[in-house]
């Protein structure tokens, strides 16, 4: 932990490398995998809670706290400028009406972090994502055959229908309709948008990444002159949870806020870029980790079925439509243990800030400019917090988090045996490591109730549908065989949830 109260140390430990300034930043942007392993070997060996590397020439620290003096909007307007595509204009511009005296590294983010808490964290709105969601993915997954064996490769198949039915719910129909292929096009940019983000020279100079980016920019760029083009602001429409040119209230919201502040359109849509990345990074892999579980232990997938079965409420009796409770499902003990864990294994992390004034963590000095992050790959493995029941830190274990307690019955007065979800430890990390900035906000994620409902449904309606069965690993690119089960794809590793690196060939069958 850190300690605030100044130590006589000066320097904290230094990460090893081969050539200095050089082999740590190009490992750090082309393995953050293999950096990460180091980092924690390193943390280990020398008791240290950080540790300092370089990227370029810009000093950098890697903390395990939760420091306050540090400067949550540099990523963003890092963000801004690679991947929103803001002119260096549209960054110096006016402040918008009453808020003159906002600090100028701040003014941004008035009215644009009220957007995510009250179109996207608010209950209601979450819950009508959720909603939409559930009914895209269910009408997707009716398209296979009832009562028929069929094959296929369940991540390529989550990451086709449930990033169209999430881009729908949030962004509507027409983004879809506009642009043939968006959803490939997502997942190509999916794959290099983390080191795009830090613009560093030699991924930045990639032609090819560079073309990826440009091209979905295309395309949410046609989506936003259209909407902007047919969307009927004096409509029925204007306050929907739903219309088929925004989508969400929270996309309607920020074109809105977005033209108001003198953004162009170039901008808004660098910005529903950025949202897409957001919106689909980490839930698609996290589900396909919780079924590829779930499909390798039919103990699991059955207790599973039977949790989720609990929260489908009725059926329409002229459709056959089933109606599930996401409330009620979100809060089954195993739904959430099975969450927790495959968030804690796969989502790797590296939250970022920037140190706005000279700090001292841990008794160390770090100068003012300097980047400190902190990786929650270190947290979760930590064997001392979450190792239970014979099951090391290290291995998936769907029960960590479910406990038996006994309660007396309400009906019949006995006391009986029940499941409870009880969190081995706290995540510290999922969702955002440092939680109340200066700024007065929360910078933690604003779409985590949406995420842990669009997870859970998806995991529900698959087991509750579908028997499935195991066939055999694939390597992605050419569909052969695999000679190792998946694991985390390092690529992705200090970005977001990792992504299998291997493709889960399966057997199901559509029960209803
Ligand atoms: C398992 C799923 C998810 C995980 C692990 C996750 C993780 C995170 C984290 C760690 C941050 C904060 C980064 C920081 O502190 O610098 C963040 C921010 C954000 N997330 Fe998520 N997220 C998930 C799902 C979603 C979903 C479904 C949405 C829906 C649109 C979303 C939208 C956002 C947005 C808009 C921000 C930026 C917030 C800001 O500007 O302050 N996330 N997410």
């Amino acid at each position: 932990m850190l300690s605030w109260p100044p130590r006589s140390k000066q320097q904290p430990p230094v990460l090893r490398g081969t050539i200095p300034y050089v082999s740590n930043t190009v490992q750090y942007m082309t393995n953050a995998g293999a950096f990460l392993d180091r980092v924690s070997n390193q943390l280990k060996e020398t008791k240290s809670n950080i540790i300092k590397f370089h990227v370029g020439f810009t000093p950098a620290y890697i903390v395990t706290g939760s420091p306050e003096v540090l400067d949550v909007n540099f990523l963003m307007l890092r963000m801004m400028e690679a991947h929103w595509g803001v002119s260096p204009a549209e960054l110096g511009q006016v402040p918008a009406p009453g808020t003159e005296h906002t600090p100028d590294d701040q003014r941004y983010w008035h009215g644009h972090d009220r957007l995510y808490v009250d179109y996207l964290t608010n209950r209601k709105y979450s819950d009508a994502l959720a909603e939409t969601f559930y009914r895209l993915f269910s009408e997707r997954l009716d398209r296979q055959p009832v009562a028929e064996w069929t094959t296929v490769n369940l991540f390529q198949f989550l990451k086709a229908t449930m990033a169209e039915s999430a881009v729908i719910s949030l962004f509507g129909s027409q983004i879809v309709d506009l642009n043939p292929g968006i959803i490939e096009a997502y997942w190509d940019f999916d794959a290099i948008a983390g080191p795009l983000a830090w613009g560093l020279p030699q991924l930045s100079a990639a032609p090819v990444a560079l073309a990826i980016e440009a091209r979905l920019h295309e395309m949410t760029r046609r989506h936003i002159d259209s909407a902007w083009e047919h969307f009927d602001w004096d409509g029925p429409d204007a306050e929907a949870t739903w219309d088929p040119h925004w989508g969400s209230r929270l996309s309607r919201e920020s074109a809105r806020w977005l033209r108001q502040g003198g953004f162009s359109n170039h901008a808004a849509a660098g910005h529903t870029l950025a949202t897409l990345f957001g919106l689909n990074g980490n839930t698609v892999p996290i589900t396909t980790w919780a079924m590829i579980e779930a499909i390798k232990d039919p103990s699991l997938f059955q207790a599973l079925r039977e949790e989720a079965q609990s929260a489908y409420t009725a059926t329409d009796p002229k459709t056959g439509t089933k109606h599930i409770d996401a409330q009620k499902l979100v809060a089954l003990p195993l739904m959430q243990s099975l969450y927790v864990e495959t968030m804690r294994l796969h989502v790797s992390l590296n939250i970022a800030r920037q140190a706005k004034q000279p700090l001292e963590i841990d008794g160390f000095r770090v100068r003012q400019g300097a980047l400190v992050q902190t990786c929650s790959q270190v947290a979760h493995y930590d064997e001392a917090v979450w190792a239970a029941g014979g099951h090391p830190a290290t291995e998936f274990w769907g029960w960590r988090h479910v406990k038996e307690v006994e309660v007396v019955d309400e009906g019949s007065g006995e006391t009986v045996t029940r499941r409870q979800f009880a969190m081995k430890a706290r995540p510290s990390s999922f969702f955002s490591v440092w939680y109340v900035f200066p700024r007065g906000g929360y910078v933690m994620c604003p779409g985590r109730h949406f995420a842990k409902q669009e997870i859970l449904l998806a995991v529900a309606v698959l087991v509750s549908k579908f028997d499935m069965e195991f066939v055999e690993w694939t390597n992605p690119d050419d569909g052969s065989r695999s000679d190792r089960p998946g694991l985390d794809d390092r690529r992705y590793a200090a970005f977001l949830a990792m992504s299998p690196d291997r493709e889960m060939k399966i057997r199901w069958r559509r029960n209803w």
